[in-house]
């Protein structure tokens, strides 16, 4: 063999092992990338020592995440709150503790949430994934409305049926249906279901509760269960917004009428106007106007004779203060003096006055009492839904059959008048609409409020007596 015959067979040896390992190692950084670029990364977080209740708002801390803003400013972009219809899906009355973090925002820069339960006592019978604690149902909302819900993948797992948190990094491209799957720490785990335009980072927060539901069921509209019939004025928004933190609960938004004005329009349509539920997930509306109008109660009956209901009161005299204002923002009104009193010499009250009349609970609770039994109506004081939401909403939960959920933390004063309660819902910051509710009073001569007082004294004694419930009115 000649010498440059073996110096060529030697270079191409050289050349082929650098090759051969070049491409080992190039194939090697480019799995690595791809495993770090794959944006998919679940780790188990330390479980949290049991009984220990993670708020919303520590969540992010929690996991290490950092939270997003968006254009505006917000931190918190594409909140759905407020008197619109209500797409949260969150559910489940067994979950008692869980609550969604934070969430990502998709390619249209709506956010969504993210909850998830670990069903410890199912497996999935004949399946791979036979003997797995479930997760189940994968729930999240994305968007506005409810049109935009993804669908959910009930073959979703997790391997460790200790751990109470699970973070998710999710980087889904946009425009795409992927299926991930999602390794966790203990080498088992979940497949995604399909997601469209999501591109976020979001944990999932889960706890060790037991759906009540089926897994795979399909959230539908359903007629309510229970309704917030009034008083108006009296803290019916609150009531209904509060109420909407409990993940057993969805709630319309804007008030439906339907049992006073749109009957006609039959039940087919009033179920549309209701968000989707789960089966044990309760739903609810609130039209105050129902309470005083004559002919709801029997309308109701019919519809569903083991209705709950719920019925804010306030001070008679404030709230007639309280309908006076909102009256006044509609159309020029003479003074609250002129309008209550018919002579002012005399004294006499303008019981013709629809702000006055509202305020005689005993009449219309009769109506109410004829139809329905007292263990079916739950009386919430307005006052104390300012001064302890808490512990009101405790008593509300507890009339309704809903595992304790809302407390103490889901409050702060801050931000709004410094006087109402705003909520800390999935995290995020809401305060009821400032130009509608909390609004200033007139101060309205001292003569004429005790002359209202004086008017609604006997028939406040006699709705306590009705509701077994006195509740100091002046
Ligand atoms: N958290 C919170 N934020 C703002 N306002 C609160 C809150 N909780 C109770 N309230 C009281 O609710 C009063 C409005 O009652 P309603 O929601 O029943 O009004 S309405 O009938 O739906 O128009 C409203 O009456 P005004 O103060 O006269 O505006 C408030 O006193």
């Amino acid at each position: 063999m000649s010498r440059s015959f073996r110096r060529g067979t030697r270079i191409s040896r050289f050349r082929r092992y650098i090759c051969g390992h070049g491409l080992t190692v190039i194939m090697g950084f480019t799995m690595f990338m791809l495993f770090l670029c794959s944006g998919t990364l679940v780790h188990l977080s330390p479980a949290l020592p049991s009984g220990h209740a993670l708020d919303a708002a520590d969540i992010p801390a929690y996991l290490g995440v950092q939270e997003r803003g968006d254009a505006s400013g917000s931190r918190y972009p594409g909140d759905n709150s407020g008197d619109r219809s209500y797409g949260s899906q969150r559910h489940n009355r067994a979950l008692q503790f869980m609550d969604a973090g934070r969430f990502g925002r998709n390619t249209k820069g709506e956010t969504g949430d993210f909850l998830g339960v670990v069903d410890k006592r199912s497996s999935t019978g004949g399946s791979a994934d036979a003997g797995q604690p479930k997760l189940s149902p994968l729930i999240s909302n994305f968007n506005a409305g409810e049109q935009n819900v993804p669908s959910i993948n009930t073959r979703t797992f997790i391997s460790d049926s200790k751990s109470d948190v699970v973070k998710m990094k999710t980087d889904f491209k946009a425009n795409s249906d992927i299926e991930k799957s999602i390794r966790t720490s203990q080498n088992v785990a979940m497949n995604s279901s399909k997601y469209n335009n999501l591109n976020s980072d979001f944990p999932l927060v889960l706890r060790g509760a037991e759906p009540l539901h089926n897994a795979s069921e399909v959230p539908v509209k359903r007629l309510p269960q229970a309704l917030v019939i009034g008083a108006k004025k009296a803290g019916t928004r609150a009531l209904l917004e509060y109420l909407r933190l409990h993940p057993g609960v969805v709630a319309a938004g804007p008030e439906p009428h339907f049992f006073d004005r749109n009957y006609h329009l039959g039940l087919d349509w009033y179920r549309e106007l209701m968000p989707r539920s789960y089966s044990d997930q309760l739903t609810l509306e609130k039209t105050p106007a129902y309470f005083i109008t004559p002919e709801v109660p029997r309308l109701l009956h019919q519809m569903n004779p083991e209705i709950k209901l719920l019925l804010v009161v306030r001070d008679p005299v404030t709230r007639a203060i309280s309908d006076y204002v909102q009256a006044s923002t509609k159309r020029p009104l003479d003074s609250f003096e002129h309008m209550a009193l018919l002579d002012p010499r005399l004294g006499l009250i303008n019981t013709s006055w629809a702000a006055i009349k509202i305020g005689i609970y005993a009449k219309h609770m009769e109506r109410w009492l004829q139809v329905f039994p007292m263990r079916q109506i739950h009386l919430v004081d307005g006052h104390k839904l300012v001064s302890d939401p808490a512990k009101e909403m405790a008593k509300v939960e507890k009339f309704l059959g809903l595992p304790p959920f809302i407390r103490d933390e889901h409050f702060f004063l801050r931000g709004f008048k410094g006087t109402f309660p705003c909520i800390m819902r999935h995290g995020v910051p809401h305060c009821l609409d400032e130009k509608t509710k909390g609004r200033d009073h007139p101060d309205v001569d001292s003569k004429v409020l005790q002359r209202l007082r004086d008017f609604y004294r006997p028939f406040n004694a006699k709705f306590y007596q009705m509701v077994g419930h006195d509740f100091g009115w002046l």
